[in-house]
């Protein structure tokens, strides 16, 4: 049980905790849609308000290295869980550097059907080096495995991505990797990939928001159907041409020779999906291995041996098979509000949904006792075209579960600065953030009314870079036409970090340091007038 503060008996209305996913913090104007923002309200919070700001990225979230940038899942992990794990992308990497994974059954089993079969190992993922959902490196050296193995024939399915890396970058990772299995082609080892498509365009949706976009990518990488190009560059080069989308978003093809698709997946493949994030890994990953399945009707279930990079829901056993083990993230806060007999309510849209509830509670989908879920669901568009999102419909939610007198804790997640910042538009990306803006006026009054206090925080920044920027020169980079290429991805930036509080006549603050997220948790705990469980980073509140 965590046990009661001696000095501090906790606040008697709710604690509220608002994550403005991907609004980080750069003192940077140019290109800054947080700092460009018109947001009264928060500017005024900043002013008055004791606040510090966290680290959100690289080891203080539990990233390889300080040159990864955070993102929501590490993020709302190790905010949730108040500490820090080796996430995936550390985890994934050692198991490679050791040899570890190529030992363990998951990857003999998926490598021996093949060799016995005589049929073909596929392999399916995002394909960057983002470091956020997977890595390519991993890729390779799968592949070069197989290879090693004596498997003969490897087919692979690239989501182009565009979101962690340079908005058009997809052919600085194809030339390379074709290269690559160039050198290791020969008569023995058949290698080629064989279907793609932009990573918002097909497979990785997540969170139910869109099963037309797996029902697409399953039609291009299982079926095979779709429009058929001689290679990949070919296949990038044509449709940026026809579509002028950028890599994210650009629509699928398959790869042909003499008219046949060259890799459809067949029964008695194998298949390895190799991202290791679980949210936009768990839809295709039903698709997979469900044998009863009513999300679209997938026209062939090829009987295949799959893997996941890692297993993506603890809870719900997906995948059944995962060449690496996840992160054994324990003792979260939830669990340990939940012990205490405290309320929860957790609320965001569609698109965030599972960052307050699956990722808050370390990668497990299902609930404490005296958790509640609100999703509110998200629209299906691009965001640019709606920065606000539900930005609005949350507002209403929160202030009706603060006004409810029924919770004790509270979470909620507005996704706009990140959903938007992901456009890469920074017009609207500065009305994303002006939408959390007046959202926060409507909900920290209620707060008030309740006698509850509030953390604004942030999970990672995203909407405070809106250019790609030449590190050297310091200046944004341009296109071809002169315009500046937009940033798409999350930031290596910290995020604001505030207490609101107009309950306690001064007596709370924050202490000044060096926080991370992972020291929300033992706050929160802190405010309820309960001691930090044991496992928990420190508390960063000064009581007086
Ligand atoms: O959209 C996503 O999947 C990631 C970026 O790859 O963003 P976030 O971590 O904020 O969910
Ligand atoms: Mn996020
Ligand atoms: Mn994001």
């Amino acid at each position: 049980m965590l046990k009661k503060l001696s000095a501090f008996e906790g606040i008697k209305g709710p604690i509220v905790t608002i994550v403005m996913d991907g609004v980080g913090y750069s003192p940077k104007e140019e290109g800054n849609a947080v700092a460009q923002a018109r947001k009264p309200y928060l500017d005024s919070l900043m002013k008055k308000y004791s606040h510090v700001l966290l680290k959100a990225h690289g080891t203080a979230v539990g990233m390889p290295s300080d040159a990864d940038m955070g993102n929501s899942e590490v993020g709302h992990n190790a905010i949730g869980a108040g500490q820090v794990y080796e996430q995936g992308a550390a985890l994934v990497a050692k198991s490679i550097q050791t040899g570890e994974i190529f030992k363990r059954d998951a990857w003999k089993e998926i490598t021996e059907n093949v060799r016995a079969k005589k049929s073909t190992l596929h392999f399916l993922g995002l394909f960057s080096d983002g470091n956020v959902h997977s890595n390519i490196e991993h890729l390779k050296a799968m592949i070069a495995e197989a290879k090693k193995e004596g498997i003969a024939k490897v087919r692979v399915h690239v989501l182009l991505d565009g979101r962690d890396v340079p908005e058009t970058s997809a052919l600085d990772y194809v030339g390379p990797f074709e290269k690559f299995l160039d050198e290791l082609r020969s008569p023995e080892f058949d290698v080629c990939i064989a279907s793609g498509g932009g990573r918002m365009k097909i497979t990785m949706d997540r969170y139910n928001a869109n099963w037309k976009m797996v029902e697409l990518g399953w039609k291009t990488h299982v079926l095979g159907e779709g429009r058929y190009f001689a290679n990949t560059t070919e296949a990038i080069n044509t449709l940026r041409a026809e579509t002028k989308a950028i890599d994210q978003d650009l629509p699928p093809f398959v790869i042909a020779k003499d008219g046949a698709p060259v890799g459809t997946i067949q029964d008695g493949d194998s298949v390895v999906y190799f991202n290791f994030r679980g949210d936009r890994s768990i839809e295709i990953t039903r698709a997979f291995e469900e044998e009863h399945f009513v999300e679209f009707d997938r026209v062939r279930f090829p009987k295949v041996t799959y893997a996941g990079m890692l297993q993506y829901d603890g809870d719900l056993k997906l995948p059944k098979r995962f060449l690496v083990p996840p992160p054994a993230i324990e003792n979260t806060s939830g669990e340990w509000f939940s012990k205490a007999g405290l309320k929860q309510f957790a609320c965001s849209e569609t698109q965030k949904y599972g960052h307050v509830t699956y990722f808050w509670n370390g990668n497990r989908s299902s609930k404490f006792d005296g958790e509640t879920y609100l999703e509110i669901p998200s629209d299906v568009v691009p965001f640019e075209q709606r920065p606000w999102m539900k930005s609005a419909e949350i507002t209403d939610s929160m202030i009706d579960a603060v006004a409810s007198g029924k919770y004790n804790v509270l979470r909620c997640n507005f996704p706009n600065g990140d959903m938007v910042g992901h456009t890469g538009s920074l017009r609207a990306a500065t009305m994303a953030v002006e939408a959390v803006d007046l959202g926060l006026a409507r909900l920290l009054p209620v707060i008030d009314a309740m006698g509850g206090v509030a953390i604004i925080t942030a999970d990672h920044g995203n909407a405070d870079e809106m250019y790609d920027v030449d590190k050297k020169t310091g200046l944004p980079k341009t296109n071809k036409d002169g315009s500046i290429k937009a940033k798409t991805s999350h930031t290596l930036n910290p995020v604001p970090c505030i207490l609101y509080d107009n309950v306690t006549g001064g007596r709370l603050s924050l202490k000044e340091g060096s926080w991370g997220l992972s020291n929300l948790a033992a706050t929160t705990a802190n405010l309820l007038g309960f001691e930090k469980h044991e496992s928990w980073d420190d508390s960063m509140l000064l009581i007086k």
